[in-house]
């Protein structure tokens, strides 16, 4: 069984999938008479119909967690920016007819960092580090099947174990 290495999550690693939604070391501009720092278009969504907003509201899985399967989004990009604050994980790889196991990474958000999956880009449902966790998402909204699932074989399968990454530090 092999474990995959959890990294902290920068606009440079991430950019491969998509985007960084953060302020950390970002460009801005003043707005509102000099009261408010614009950290403008971030990330831009893909859609080829609405662009819409929702709320999710997550459970955490059970972990050390088998990564079994990813899934991606054809018609349209998927941000998640976290509402509360906490540490939350990423599992992607990128884009294709189907994941490439060799090439699948794992991210931690600092609680302060979302994401937005660029269109096809492979990842793994919403994963949150806390039992229950909010996110603010940004997706494509429209007629047709816009969620593609891949199982992966047994074999091909990798551990995200973000305890016993936190021990090896
Ligand atoms: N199904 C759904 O809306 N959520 C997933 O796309 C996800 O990435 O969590
Ligand atoms: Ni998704």
């Amino acid at each position: 069984m092999r474990t995959l290495p959890i990294e902290p999550l920068t606009r440079e690693r991430f950019a491969p999938f998509g985007d960084v939604i953060e302020t950390e070391g970002r460009e801005h501009f003043l707005i509102n008479n000099g009261s408010t720092r614009r950290y403008h278009a971030l990330a831009t969504v893909e859609t080829d119909d609405r662009a819409i907003l929702s709320i999710f509201a997550a459970e955490a899985l059970e972990m050390p967690l088998m990564i079994r399967m990813l899934e991606r989004h054809p018609l349209g990009s998927q941000a998640f920016v976290p509402l509360l604050g906490h540490p939350f994980l990423i599992v992607v790889a990128p884009p294709g007819d189907r994941p490439d196991p060799e090439h699948v990474r794992a991210f931690i958000s600092d609680g302060r960092q979302g994401v937005n999956y660029h269109r096809g880009v492979w990842h793994h449902p919403v994963l949150c580090v806390e039992k229950r966790d909010e996110f603010l998402v940004v997706d494509r909204s429209g007629p047709g099947p816009n969620c593609d699932e891949h199982f992966f074989a047994e074999a091909e399968q990798w551990l995200l174990d973000p305890a016993q990454q936190a021990r090896m530090r």
